[in-house]
């Protein structure tokens, strides 16, 4: 069995200026977990997120981190939204070699490994035909490949995904689904997803978890 802690949160609670949002969360999300956080607009889905990401302090309680590099083994994937499109003319491949960034500390001059990672994430997403298309040009389906490619560049061992399914339609939904569960069955990367859309990821997830009224609540 297969039971190593990557993300423990324990008696959290969190509040916005007076507006209580998390109380006294336990949440564990275990190596391997492909897991979903469900819960209506406000519930305090992004707030976790970022609780977990260490951009925001919590009020009470801890938050753990045990992949390797800790924070920095984590990617996140943030939502797409129209003001997170880039309207400058970046290609796939430019795109993606800046996920590469933050382990390598500043600009430098991709190297063979450097492009061979790139490669190797645009092929994993099945985009390795538009490594010189332009972004813009891209579909919603397919920028939000793209974007779990810039993020799997740093080889996370926990991947954190902000409603990877809006925008997009039935059909690419249904294949970002199918890359997803490859990515968290043959890589081995454990996966938190953020949506409120409980139908989408019942069949697809091996656990889900419910924010309401500032508690978390295990549905699956
Ligand atoms: N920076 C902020 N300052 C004050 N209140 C905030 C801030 N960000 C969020 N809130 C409030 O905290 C609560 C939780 O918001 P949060 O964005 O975490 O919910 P959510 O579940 O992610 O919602 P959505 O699905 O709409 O993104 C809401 O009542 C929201 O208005």
């Amino acid at each position: 069995m297969n039971n190593k802690i990557l993300l423990e949160i324990k008696d959290l609670s969190f509040k916005y200026n007076s507006e209580l949002v998390l109380e006294n969360i336990n949440l564990n999300v275990y190596k391997g977990d492909y897991v979903a956080l469900i819960g209506s607009n406000g519930a305090g889905k992004s707030t976790l997120i970022k609780l977990i990401l260490n951009q925001l302090k919590p009020l009470e309680g801890e938050i753990k981190i045990y992949t390797e590099n800790g924070y920095a083994g984590i990617g996140y994937v943030p939502q797409l939204t129209i003001s997170s499109n880039l309207e400058f003319p970046i290609t796939v491949f430019e795109l993606i070699s800046l996920g590469l960034y933050p382990k390598n500390k500043g600009f430098r001059k991709l190297d063979d490994v450097d492009k061979e990672k790139i490669y190797s994430a645009l092929n994993l997403v099945g985009m390795k035909d538009f490594s010189n298309n332009l972004y813009t040009a891209l579909s919603g389906g397919q920028r939000q490949r793209v974007l779990i490619a810039k993020t799997l560049v740093a080889t996370p061992k926990f991947l954190v995904l902000d409603e990877p399914m809006t925008g997009i339609d039935k059909d690419s939904k249904k294949s970002l689904f199918k890359l997803l569960n490859h990515i968290n069955k043959s890589h081995g990367i454990t996966i938190l997803m953020i949506t409120h859309n409980l139908e989408e990821v019942e069949e697809n997830v091996n656990k889900i978890y419910q924010i309401k009224d500032k508690k978390i609540w295990e549905v699956k």
